[in-house]
């Protein structure tokens, strides 16, 4: 291959990496960096966790004989390198699009992606069934995780790690230890991986090297360095690693190829116990902005490539999660029993600026879902008002906590579950689909729906007062609508919904933000002659039964709008209705629910259409359930 021929352009198939010399590999990491921070300039993205993690992933392909050995990446937001070098370059503009690749690794779209990700810590988990799985049908190829630091704050990680010694010999776990989660790392363990960092056989072998690095022949100081470090690195004991049963090899410098590449050559021979290799990266690695920025670019709108300014869409009015954090900053200053919890998103939920006005009454538990639900529970039953501020999809990890910690108990646990409904570039791992109906499938559970910023703030002050059972409301990812919000926002009337619009043969009941897309759909039902009430339930649980009944007594056809599930509201209005005899007699209802499949990524607006929840698909149902479509069809040709 002539020298000035990029590397990456020169493969055939992935398998090529295997064949490239040292110095073609260095090469081609830094040829994957400059592509990545192209590409996501352009479509946005998890850019500080892919750069740090460059030379890594060129380490594992040009050392492990990927796909047949397994490559399994932790959360998968790091994996655009990996999706360069392994067969989908020529798609790679099209990450996080409508139709394009996933931002994450996802088994139906490449053999290198042998298992899909997106929450954090089930790397090793699913490693471990991978590996039984091999042994149980006697094969030999190896199995490998790459997991973060900060998804070693999860417990699924340890409970992974504490059978695996059990469960196999041959298994490689690579810790990238970047010393960054989202926001700055927490906790012990966190600390415990610094101090093996800067206390370490790192540190020493790094001042050893400098200093002798001047005294020797570069060749044989290179030929001493490299043993030394590595025996070093792999004698290291007494880890809590080992403790679980792992060899433990690290810290070492995820940037540094040679010694990478060496270092995984060794421990692909290993097949007496589970290895653990501690792999030092930067996030942000090699793109100055990122770098520099103190949330390392971890998840960036598209950007300018030279100066590294991202373009945010401009807006008039605040999102949903900055208007949280400011009432719960009011609600706070009037109650001191107010604490906030976040599993390791302070800024995505709004809990920093929490954090700024009420350092002590504000807990970042990490990535830990779980314990977030039940730490809060502790804290409700001391008599302390615990708003537990958590994205929908992540909720679904503390499930069990929700039902046994605080349900089961009626403890007055506050759930912020921001993200509800679908987020559009994440896709079908990060959809807020289910909280409606697994939190209502609860007793004891209140749950609210807000349809704009000041319903927002209204529930925000409901919670806050409601001290008789646990209580959650939802709001979606993005900006509000721009309403006015009342400088000292009042709780609701529990359980009671609201007429916003009177009419008499449809009736839209919608729960949540789709409320202006019900509104829509009844101006555009208005102008074909079908005269439409909306009404806004604020409450999935309980039930505005008064309200239901109502609109099912004077309409002719009742549609629910919800931005979740199947299962969820309209299943419990049906459930309702069905109870008090409502549907014996000629009412036509509909429930309008997202889809009963995973939607992939796309804007959200384009998200929703395709649920059929936007206005028109709101229209399409009640015209069809009135059984007009030929009707109006008759009368758009007519003019
Ligand atoms: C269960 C769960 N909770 C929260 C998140 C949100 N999240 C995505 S990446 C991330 C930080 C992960 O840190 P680390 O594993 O160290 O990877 P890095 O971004 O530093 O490369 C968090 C909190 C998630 N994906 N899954
Ligand atoms: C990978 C991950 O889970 C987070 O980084 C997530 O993408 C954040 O989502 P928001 O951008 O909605 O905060
Ligand atoms: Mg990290």
């Amino acid at each position: 291959m002539p020298p000035e021929t990029p590397v990456l352009d020169s493969f055939q198939t992935p398998q090529d990496i295997r064949r490239l010399s040292p110095t073609q590999v260095k090469a081609l990491a830094d040829e994957v960096r400059a592509e990545t921070i192209d590409v996501v300039s352009k479509t946005g993205g998890h850019l500080g966790s892919a750069l740090g993690v460059v030379e890594l992933t060129v380490a594992l392909h040009h050392t492990f004989e990927t796909p047949r050995d397994i490559l399994i990446w932790d959360v998968g937001h790091q994996c655009y390198p990996h999706k360069i070098l392994t067969g989908r370059r020529d798609r790679i503009r099209s990450l996080r699009q409508g139709g394009g690749l996933s931002g994450f690794t996802k088994r139906s779209e490449s053999p290198y992606d042998p298992f899909g990700a997106a929450h954090a810590a089930t790397s090793i988990s699913a490693a471990l069934g991978f590996c039984a799985a091999r042994d149980q049908k006697g094969e030999d190829h190896k199995v490998i995780a790459v997991i973060g630091d900060g998804s070693m704050s999860a417990g699924m990680a340890y409970e992974a790690m504490n059978n695996a010694a059990e469960t196999t010999r041959n298994l490689t776990v690579i810790l990238n230890d970047n010393d960054m989660s989202i926001a700055p790392p927490v906790g012990g363990m966190s600390a415990y991986l610094a101090n093996l960092v800067s206390g370490g056989a790192y540190q020493a072998v790094r001042r050893w090297g400098k200093s002798v690095a001047e005294r020797l022949p570069r060749s044989i100081f290179e030929l001493v360095r490299k043993s030394e470090e590595f025996s070093r690195t792999y004698v290291t004991g007494g880890t809590f690693f080992e403790e679980l049963g792992f060899y433990y090899v690290g810290p070492i410098d995820g940037h540094n190829m040679e010694h990478l590449c060496q270092v995984l050559r060794r421990v692909r021979e290993i097949r007496d116990r589970p290895v653990l290799v501690h792999v030092v990266t930067q996030k942000g690695k090699g793109y100055e902005p990122a770098e520099n920025a103190a949330d390392k670019y971890h998840g960036v709108a598209k950007f300018d490539v030279i100066t590294g300014e991202q373009s945010k869409p401009k807006s008039n009015a605040p999102s949903y999660t900055e208007v949280f954090a400011s009432e719960l900053i009011k609600q706070a200053r009037r109650d001191d029993r107010i604490v906030a919890i976040t599993a390791a998103m302070p800024s995505g939920t709004g809990l920093d600026r929490f954090a700024e006005v009420f350092p002590t009454r504000c807990y970042d538990v990490g990535i830990a879902e779980q314990h977030a639900v039940t730490f809060a529970a502790g804290l409700a039953a001391e008599g302390m008002k615990p708003f537990c501020a958590i994205y929908s999809t992540f909720l679904q990890r503390g499930y069990d906590q929700v039902a046994h910690d605080v349900s089961l108990q009626n403890l007055p646990v506050r759930f912020a579950i921001d993200r509800a409904g679908l987020v559009g570039a994440d896709g079908a791992t990060h959809a807020g689909a289910f909280d409606i109906g697994y939190l209502g499938a609860l007793p004891q559970m209140m749950i609210m729906a807000a349809s704009d910023e000041a319903e927002l703030a209204a529930m925000i002050a409901t919670a806050t007062a409601y001290d008789d059972g646990p209580s959650a409301f939802r709001y979606p990812r993005g900006d509000g609508v721009g309403v006015t919000i009342p400088d000292v926002a009042q709780p609701l009337a529990i359980g009671k919904g609201r007429i916003v619009r009177e009419g008499s043969k449809v009736a839209i009941l919608s729960l949540g933000a789709r409320l202006q897309e019900a509104l829509k759909a009844a101006d555009m039902l208005a102008a074909r002659g079908l005269s439409t009430t909306v009404a806004d339930a604020r409450f999935a649980k309980p039930l505005d039964k008064d309200l239901i009944l109502q609109l099912a007594r004077h309409h002719e056809c009742l549609i629910t709008v919800e931005e979740g599930s199947v299962g969820g509201f309209g299943g419990f209005v049906l459930h309702y209705l069905a109870g008090e005899g409502a549907l014996d007699n000629a009412l036509k209802i509909r429930t309008l629910t997202l889809p009963d499949v995973y939607q992939d990524q796309d804007s959200q607006t384009n998200q929703y259409a395709e649920a059929g929840l936007d206005a028109a698909g709101i229209v399409l149902t009640a015209v069809r359930a009135l059984g007009l479509e030929d009707v109006l069809a008759a009368k758009l040709v007519k003019g």
